[in-house]
C-alpha cells in the first residue's frame, strides 16, 4: 500500500515555514539548498525568480535522491526576487546592498517576484511564476538611516521585510502580499491540492 504523500519544504527561509504553517501545512522535512544565486548578464527579474525556484528543486532532488524514505514526496522550492524596472535587487548581505536597495525602492513602484516549483515523486515539477506591484513612499534620510540601523533587510530581497518594519513604507500594493513575503499562499494551496495533498484534512484535526 502507498505510503502518506510526505511535503519537503526546501527552503532554509523561516518566512516560508511559517506561511506554509498558516495554512495547515506542515512539512515533514525541511531541507535548505545552497546554490549560487547570482543573476545572469540582463537577466530579467521574472526570469532569476523562475531560474532560481527550478535550480533549487533540482538540488534537492539531487540531495534526496538516496533518501528511500522520502521517495514518496512532494518537493517545494522557491525564490523571491525584488526588481526595479529591468534590474535585479540583491537579497541585501551588507548594510551598502541595503542602503542602494533603499535608495532605488523610495517613492517609486516596483515588483516582487516569487518563483515557486513542486516536485512529484515522478519527477514532474509544476510552476508558477507570482508578481506583485508594491509602491513605496518617499523615504526620508531618518526613515533610511533608522532601517538600516535595524538590521531588518539581511537576508531579504531587495533589502527589507514588508511583515515588519518596512510595512510602513507601503503606499499601495497590488496582488497576492504573502508573494512579497516570500511564498504566495493561494497559488502554493493549489499545487499542493492538485498533487493530491490533503491540506483540508488538516484543517480538520485539532476540532
Ligand atoms: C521582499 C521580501 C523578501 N523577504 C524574504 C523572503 C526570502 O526569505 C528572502 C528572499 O530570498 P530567497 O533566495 O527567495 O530565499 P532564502 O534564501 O531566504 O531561502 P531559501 O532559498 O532557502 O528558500 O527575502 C521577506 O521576508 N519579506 C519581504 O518583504
Amino acid at each position: 500500500m502507498p505510503g502518506r504523500l510526505k511535503l519537503v519544504l526546501a527552503s532554509g527561509s523561516p518566512r516560508r515555514l511559517q506561511l506554509l504553517n498558516q495554512i495547515g501545512v506542515e512539512p515533514d522535512r525541511l531541507m535548505p539548498t545552497s546554490i549560487d544565486e547570482a543573476p545572469k548578464r540582463h537577466e530579467l527579474p521574472r526570469n532569476l525568480a523562475k531560474r532560481l525556484a527550478r535550480e533549487k528543486a533540482e538540488a534537492a532532488l539531487a540531495m534526496l535522491k538516496d533518501e528511500a524514505e522520502l521517495a514518496n514526496a512532494l518537493v517545494l522550492t522557491a525564490d523571491t526576487v525584488v526588481g526595479v524596472g529591468r534590474r535585479c535587487l540583491p537579497k541585501a548581505e551588507r548594510i551598502e546592498e541595503a542602503a542602494t536597495c533603499l535608495r532605488l525602492l523610495s517613492g517609486r513602484s516596483h515588483r516582487v517576484y516569487t518563483g515557486l516549483v513542486l516536485t512529484s515523486p515522478d519527477g514532474q515539477m509544476r510552476q508558477r511564476l507570482v508578481e506583485t506591484r508594491v509602491r513605496f513612499k518617499r523615504l526620508s534620510r531618518e526613515d533610511q538611516e533608522s532601517y538600516l540601523a535595524s538590521g531588518e533587510w539581511r537576508g531579504k530581497a531587495g533589502g527589507y521585510a514588508v511583515q515588519g518594519l518596512a510595512g510602513g513604507f507601503v503606499i499601495k500594493m497590488v496582488g497576492s502580499y504573502t508573494n512579497v513575503v516570500g511564498l504566495p499562499l493561494y497559488e502554493a494551496m493549489t499545487l499542493l491540492l492538485g498533487e493530491g495533498y490533503p491540506i483540508h484534512f488538516n484543517w480538520l484535526k485539532g476540532n
